[in-house]
């Protein structure tokens, strides 16, 4: 397939070729060719909404481009219509990542129907998985959905599972929905949409990237134009307002939300609504909020003809259960859904009239895209957010640090004590981040292979040359589960260290796709047999040479275990052949037919890449202090947005929610969306440093930095035989749980556990730091 831009030039019956003529062709003939006005009435629209125009003619000229409008404002549109186009002119497709694995097949039925359409997740069957890539294979598809897994593979999904670039139709280019998660500094980044475009480009020599998002402040659109190589101001396409007018939002501090929110249902503004959504941050409270509602709301009167009141939902519950609240709630069948932020993403009802928050959301993202649920049919829709009183705990601070008795559980938690909490779990500390550097990064022998060769050439032509990097990597893997247990680190995290390393400048490491590692080999006819299969299979040969260098005798042994990935980089083999061989021994032919006595088991999921052994001191300094500083930059810009969060919705705020269950002041309304439309557009900082007072109400340790010694010293005697890192004890102190330190386990100790969730967390980690030292 010739390059996309002909296909413009095609259907405008021009005849320029060569990249720099794009632009300008643009600039200059940019009316949009009859082809795509039939076709966008093939789909049956009668116009563009506002931004779709620009975004399908610049992919048709092949320009990458990332377009941020409001939910339900058409973004779809953006890719279907340009693969549509692209397929109708010769066999190709254009592939479409999208999160939302549970949603993909109901994606797919969707579509409008001159739409051809398969998906690929890792939810499919194996013979499902096949049955649409021999679909694509045989060009009955024009557009394929993936999940980010199914292409990069990665996680407990396994590797990608496309074919490679030569067997599959021409890519026509892809699309990248809920393309914030490739960035960062988004609210919802995702480490493995980091390696998209890598993939995308290199494996599949995809050239044009679409990327469609929802909510991404300014500086988190350039952050993802830069990651999907668009050149152009130009290519952030469309930029919408940040909340649809129809929306109309408030904002309360009531001290009893249980009550304020069945009043609010029952007043005039959210009384009559029919569908409504009450977003709670954790799982437990969506199941007391829900039954809440089916109490106290019965024999009120209701919107529509709904059965049931209300119902939670959240990622808890099976799959069926979700499907029958979903379904209900879709059909208009039920009223209210209480639910985690797991509901709604990709939800495709048009008429949610009301969406309440319980709990402050973690950022602004979060709080557009949850309210952007609602009234996506263009009429009015209500939005009402409770935001706990944190000015009534900054008075009990002053109560606390005037002395008076005052003992710190008492005090109210809170929002943002809560939200927190997230972003501390989230984050590793540097000593964790060494221990996983030098895990990633083991020494190799290249250097004094390296130098012994040089002194032999030396001497033969006299000649010095100044090597610095003598290793061209090995390949490496790192189980996962026993990373995660050994350092106390989410997998997640671990994924997102990779990614930051593959991504510098200097790609430290190669990603490859996760894969089993640990090979064990048992000869049931005892240790001769284990010594014949030796002779006849190298890598076996290999592996016991390499156990016996290490000291280890296996002359009556008929087992063995090993890392087929170590043995096949010191081989010099591709692990792929060498897997195979290694298989191949549990059959008396090449065949496959007769079982030989031997049996081969491969297991332990692990991290698998390529990475350097030959880094010295100040390069494996340097990369941890660089990911250091990148985990830290993530804390703080989370804490700010945090703040940032609390900081406008305080203004706003009503002291409670009777002031606007009847009526609201659009004044407030107005005011609210402006201060979302700058923090997205960035003209105008939040400036946090002036009045933090009333937002950041952390206690500082000084009048309780005893009664803390004294609790974490107490801690430490009881779990005398554990052992704990200033981190860990944090963590507890503020009830977050690890994969070391399970909340299930640990939250069962109520002495401590966010016995101190109000209290600065590195300040703690720092005095938990110091009584670990003295009590050694
Ligand atoms: N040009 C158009 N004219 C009329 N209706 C349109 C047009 N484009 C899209 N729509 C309709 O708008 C609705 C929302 O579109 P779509 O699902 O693409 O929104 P979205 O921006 O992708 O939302 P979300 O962020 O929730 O995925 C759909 O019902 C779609 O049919």
């Amino acid at each position: 397939m010739g390059h996309p831009v002909q296909y413009l030039l095609y259907l405008s019956g021009m005849h320029i070729t060569g990249q720099h003529m794009i632009a300008l062709f643009l600039t200059f003939f940019s009316a949009t060719p009859p082809e795509v006005y039939e076709a966008l009435a093939d789909f049956g629209y009668k116009s563009f909404r506002p931004g779709q125009e620009l975004a399908i003619m610049r992919i048709l000229s092949g320009l990458s481009t990332l377009v941020v409008l409001s939910t339900g404002m058409g973004k779809s549109l953006c890719y279907q219509l340009p693969a549509y186009l692209y397929a109708k002119r010769s066999k190709s497709i254009a592939l479409v990542v999208s999160p939302l694995v549970s949603l993909m097949d109901d994606q797919v039925s969707g579509l409008p129907p001159k739409i051809k359409a398969a998906c690929i997740h890792s939810n499919m069957t194996k013979n499902q998985r096949e049955a649409a890539i021999e679909k694509v294979k045989e060009g009955k598809v024009h557009v394929l959905l993936l999940s980010p897994e199914a292409l990069v593979g990665g996680g407990h999904a396994g590797s990608g599972c496309l074919p490679p670039a030569d067997q599959l139709p021409p890519v026509s280019f892809a699309c990248i929905d809920e393309a914030h998660c490739v960035s960062e500094w988004s609210h919802n980044f995702r480490p493995c949409y980091l390696r998209l475009c890598k993939v995308l480009r290199d494996r599949l020599g995809v050239r044009c990237l679409l990327g469609l998002t929802a909510t991404a402040t300014l500086a988190t659109a350039r952050d993802i134009a830069h990651h999907l190589e668009i050149q152009d101001e130009d290519g952030i396409a469309v930029r919408s307002a940040a909340v649809p007018p129809n929306l109309h939002l408030s904002v309360s501090m009531d001290k009893e939300k249980d009550q304020a929110l069945v009043g609010l249902l029952k007043g005039d503004r959210f009384g009559s609504l029919d569908s409504i959504i009450v977003y709670c941050t954790r799982r437990e409270e969506t199941n007391r909020i829900a039954a809440l509602l089916r109490t106290c709301m019965q024999g009120s009167r209701l919107g529509g003809c709904q059965e049931w009141i209300a119902e939670s939902y959240h990622a808890g519950m099976s799959a069926s259960q979700r499907r029958r609240v979903q379904n209900n709630f879709m059909c208009g069948e039920l009223r209210v859904v209480v639910a985690t932020v797991a509901f709604g993403m990709g939800l495709d009802k048009s008429d949610v009239r009301g969406i309440i928050h319980y709990n402050m959301p973690k950022s602004f993202e979060s709080y557009v895209q949850e309210i952007g649920r609602a009234g996506r049919d263009g009429k009015s829709a209500h939005c009402h957010l409770f935001l706990d009183p944190e000015v009534e705990l900054e008075s009990s601070i002053n109560l606390a640090c005037m002395s008076l008795v005052c003992y710190p559980s008492m005090l109210k938690e809170d929002n943002l004590c809560e939200l927190r909490r997230h972003i501390y779990g989230d984050t590793v500390d540097y000593f964790t981040v060494k221990k996983l550097v030098q895990k990633l990064f083991p020494p190799c022998k290249c250097r004094q292979i390296n130098e012994k060769q040089q002194a032999e050439e030396e001497q033969n032509c006299n000649e010095t040359q100044n090597v610095t990097r003598v290793c061209h990597t090995h390949e490496r893997a790192v189980p996962i589960q026993e990373t995660v247990e050994a350092h106390d680190i989410t997998e997640e995290g671990i994924e997102t260290i990779l990614c930051y390393l593959e991504l510098h400048p200097q790609h430290w490491v190669e990603l490859l796709h996760p894969t089993l590692s640990s090979c064990h080999l048992v000869c049931y006819s005892g240790p001769q047999q284990l010594r014949a299969i030796a002779k006849i299979c190298p890598p076996v040969a290999v592996a016991l040479a390499r156990k016996r260098l290490a000291g280890e005798s296996l002359s009556h042994s008929s087992s063995v275990t090993f890392d087929v990935v170590e043995l096949a980089d010191s081989m010099g083999w591709e692990l792929i052949p060498v897997k195979r061989t290694l298989r191949q021994l549990q059959w008396k032919t090449e065949r496959g037919t007769g079982k030989s006595g031997v049996l081969v088991e491969f297991s332990s999921l692990s991290f698998h890449f390529r990475s350097y052994g030959d880094l010295t001191h100040q390069e494996m300094d340097s990369i941890c202090e660089f990911l250091h500083q990148r985990i830290q930059a993530q804390e703080k810009t989370q804490l700010y947005q945090l703040k940032a969060c609390f900081k406008a919705f305080f203004s706003v705020a009503y002291h409670n929610s009777t002031s606007c269950s009847d009526k609201m002041d659009d004044d407030r309304s107005q005011k609210l969306k402006a201060l979302l439309m700058n923090y997205f557009d960035k003209k105008a900082e939040l400036d946090l440093s002036k009045n933090s007072s009333n937002c950041d109400v952390i206690l500082q340790l000084k009048d309780w930095g005893d009664q803390i010694r004294a609790d974490i010293r107490s801690f430490l005697s009881t779990r005398n035989e554990e052992k704990f890192s200033g981190r860990a004890i944090a963590r507890i102190f503020h009830g977050i749980g690890s994969p070391c330190y399970p909340a299930l386990i640990y939250g069962k100790d109520r002495r401590f556990w966010r016995k101190y969730i109000n209290f600065d967390f590195n300040e703690i980690i720092r005095i938990a730091t110091e009584e670990i030292i003295r009590t050694k």
